[in-house]
């Protein structure tokens, strides 16, 4: 094992839940320190009035060269462009893809164009930027980077939205460049989400997914100030510092965790479980996945993770316990295996053979099975008000929640992280979109590292669950009250709070699969 994960700039780690004092300093934009628990840090927040500010931090960019054009680059592309034409920068936003990439059409449909020189074969377009933002998938920055660092202009920075890179460099005993900038600006939501929320925070100074960054090498002295301004282009309502390693660490084990893999297993399980019980298939689907992402998620979003638990009474409330007792030891089995298995290397492999393999073995369907064909009839038939707050769901979700939190705290990850990573982008991202077209939507808007990671974990939590929480709870185990106590006075709530009080004013909104009227998601 390589230690520790959480390693950033200017951060002396007493141990893994205090003393982390997050010191980056920034000439341009106001930092502000945030207390978390028994820890402090400084953060960055954002909003559309510090983009006056913009110029000054993309000082000596001409050109933004975004390679790729999977989730992420188009919702950077589109939110850069706007933000930097909006304070007059002169500074052209380019797409750079593959050859023959079938993504040309969709680039040109959001105003990119080869006559105007803003969309190209991507290593032209990486020679000429100045800011090269590397979008292609993680398993292709792996089988590329060479190349990539070899067509990169002498001075120019490289800007990342992961560390899975730097993984993947440690493993096979490689470096970055040494004479080049590299930085990280990494949205903790999903591109659709991104863009969706810019846009829809334009009136009210700003909405958007907050963003860690990252600042891995740092030549020309500039590198904190450009990566603060990129993120807050982007519309992150605020800004935390990380390292390339506790993001690959916390991202990459986020995903396949309680954002991704576990709820979806979470879904399938309860779901069979309910039917098991007697319940009508559809009546299943909604006290599993719509009581998650309509009900449950949404209190999360607003009031906190315990306002959950305080919102049941009487029997739902030992409901809960039993289902929370449960279900947190099994969960965290796995979340620990999966920590272990990124930050060892393991995982970061994975993704790198799948992508070797992907034109042979594409990603499968994961929602043409009974219980997304029976979501389906129940969204349409869907009434946003009445949808149940089922207690049992509620405490195996919370639990597993909870469990992702507890290992990133033990791993040492900062406040700001955990609860990103684990809360905020949960049910402020990716839970609206399950509840607006179910889980395919969700996890396959993701990325191709996050979707073949899903799709490989979400079982395991799925059987877990099934073959020892479930069966406990059937067989009359008692209420852990150890677990619930610390659950009640756990630290995570006020860093929760915190985090809350830098939230967007505006809530995410799609529109219903079945009609083209708005829908509130949040
Ligand atoms: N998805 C998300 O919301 C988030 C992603 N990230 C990170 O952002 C980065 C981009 O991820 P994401 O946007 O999800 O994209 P994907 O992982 O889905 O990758 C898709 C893009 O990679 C391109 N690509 C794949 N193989 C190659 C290749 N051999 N040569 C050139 N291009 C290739 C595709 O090209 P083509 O268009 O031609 O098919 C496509 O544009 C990753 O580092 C990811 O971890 C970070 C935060 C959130
Ligand atoms: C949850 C998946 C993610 O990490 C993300 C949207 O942040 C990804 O890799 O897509
Ligand atoms: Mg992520
Ligand atoms: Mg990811």
């Amino acid at each position: 094992f390589q230690q520790p994960a959480f390693a950033p700039r200017s951060v002396v780690a007493q141990s893994s839940t205090s003393g982390l004092h997050m010191a980056f300093e920034s000439k341009i934009f106001e930092t502000q320190e945030v207390t978390f628990a028994d820890t402090k840090e400084i953060i960055v927040k954002g909003g559309r009035d510090l983009f006056p500010l913009l110029p000054k931090a993309f000082e000596g960019i001409e050109k933004i060269g975004v390679i790729g054009w999977g989730s992420q680059a188009p919702a950077q592309a589109q939110n850069l462009k706007d933000s930097l034409k909006e304070v007059g920068a002169d500074i052209t936003v380019s797409i750079g893809l593959r050859e023959g990439s079938s993504s040309f059409e969709e680039a040109k449909d959001c105003g990119f164009s080869e006559e105007d020189g803003t969309l190209g074969e991507m290593f032209s377009v990486i020679k000429e930027s100045d800011l090269v933002v590397l979008l292609i998938s993680d398993a292709a920055q792996a089988k590329l980077y060479k190349e990539i660092f070899a067509a990169m202009k002498p001075g120019a920075t490289l800007g990342l939205s992961h560390g899975f890179l730097l993984g993947h460099l440690d493993s096979i005993g490689e470096k970055f460049p040494e004479n080049m900038d590299v930085i990280a600006v990494c949205p903790k939501g999903m591109g659709p989400s991104v863009r969706r929320l810019y846009e829809q925070g334009k009136d009210v100074n700003g909405a958007g997914i907050n963003s860690s960054f990252a600042v891995h090498q740092d030549v020309s002295g500039k590198a904190t100030e450009l990566a603060l301004g990129w993120g807050i282009a982007l519309g992150s309502p605020f800004m935390f510092e990380t390292s390339l390693r506790s993001e690959y660490c916390s991202d990459i084990y986020g995903e396949r965790g309680i954002l991704l893999g576990a709820v979806h297993g979470i879904v399938e399980s309860l779901y069979r479980r309910y039917q098991r019980q007697g319940m009508s298939p559809e009546q299943a689907f909604l006290e599993s996945s719509e009581s998650i992402t309509g009900n449950i998620v949404k209190i999360i979003s607003t009031k906190g993770i315990k306002a959950v638990y305080e919102s049941l009474d009487g029997d739902d409330k030992e409901t809960f316990q039993k289902a929370y007792s449960a279900s947190y030891k099994p969960a965290k089995e796995i979340l620990q295996e999966i920590y272990d298995e990124v930050s060892s290397g393991n995982e970061i492999r994975t993704v790198i053979m799948h992508g070797a393999r992907i034109d042979k073995y594409p990603v499968g369907k994961i929602d043409g099975t009974d219980t997304w064909k029976v979501g389906e009839k129940v969204r349409a038939e869907r009434d946003e008000d009445k949808i149940p707050l089922n207690p049992f769901t509620a405490g195996v979700y919370v639990a597993t929640m909870m469990a992702q939190i507890d290992v990133l705290l033990e791993e040492g990850h900062p406040y700001s992280e955990v609860v990103n990573e684990s809360v905020i982008e949960a049910v402020d991202s990716l839970c609206p979109y399950m509840h607006y077209r179910g889980v395919a939507f969700m996890v396959d808007n993701c990325s191709f590292t996050a979707k073949t990671g899903s799709r490989k974990w979400a079982p395991r939590f799925d059987y877990i669950l099934d073959q020892l929480a479930y069966t406990a709870v059937d067989n009359g185990a008692p209420v852990n009250e150890q677990l619930i106590a610390d659950f009640e006075k756990h630290s995570v709530h006020q860093a929760v709070e915190e985090c809350c009080k830098l939230r967007p004013a505006v809530d995410i909104s799609l529109f219903a699969e079945t009609s083209t009227k708005e829908i509130v998601i949040q």
